[in-house]
């Protein structure tokens, strides 16, 4: 497996060695040696969550303040969806700026979205499975997030989004000018 850092500091794709063959392909999804080896990065994961979403349908922008704040391994299996992570640490160098990733069944690429940031994706495909690992449990209190069409984000989505399918939850989340960080950078 390659890593491959992003623009923003924790925020890593993963590209797996894939071996195919005449019978298909195999790879390793998640080797907890060679991920803490070459990532540098002690996570303890602890739940692995698994939805299914149809075209036009986004998921986010998401995070869990702190103490039960969340880092995520995130990788589709089925169909094409375009995944985005803001850094939403308070005085981080980058705050609100994102970094966006096709994540395919096809390129079967991972993305590692640290603590500290909001987490969503767009579907772009007719329907998509999405796979994730996280490093602390569900706990719906802490749950909070941003608005995904935030002009301040400016994040290029790739589809029309004036017909996104998104939850009631997601459609009044609030935008970055009203939003107070719960996490504070660490250099
Ligand atoms: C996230 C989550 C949800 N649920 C339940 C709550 C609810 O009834 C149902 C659907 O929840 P949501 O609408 O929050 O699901 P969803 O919008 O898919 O939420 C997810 O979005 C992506 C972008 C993330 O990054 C995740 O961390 C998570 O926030 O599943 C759990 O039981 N455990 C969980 O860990």
């Amino acid at each position: 497996m390659k890593i491959v850092n992003t623009q923003l500091e924790g925020c890593f794709e993963i590209e797996p060695k894939v071996f195919g063959d005449e019978r298909g392909y195999f790879y390793e999804s998640y080797n907890e040696k060679s991920f803490k080896a070459l990532s540098g990065i002690h996570t303890e994961f602890v739940q692995d969550n698994q939805s299914k979403s149809r075209k036009g349908v986004f998921r986010g922008l998401h995070f869990q303040a702190p103490p039960f704040a969340q880092a995520k391994l995130v990788r589709v299996i089925s169909g094409e969806v375009l995944d985005v992570a803001v850094d939403i640490r308070a005085g981080s160098p980058t705050y609100g700026q994102y970094h966006a990733v096709l994540l395919s069944a096809e390129n079967k690429k991972q993305f590692f979205v640290p603590r500290g940031f909001a987490h969503g994706f767009l579907v772009l495909s007719e329907e998509a499975e999405f796979l994730y690992k996280c490093d602390d449990y569900y706990h719906p209190a802490a749950e909070g997030g941003i608005r995904y069409d935030d002009p301040a984000l400016g994040i290029d989505w790739k589809l029309d989004t004036a017909d996104l399918l998104l939850s009631p939850k997601d459609r009044v989340l609030p935008f970055l000018s009203e939003f107070e960080s719960p996490f504070i950078y660490e250099k």
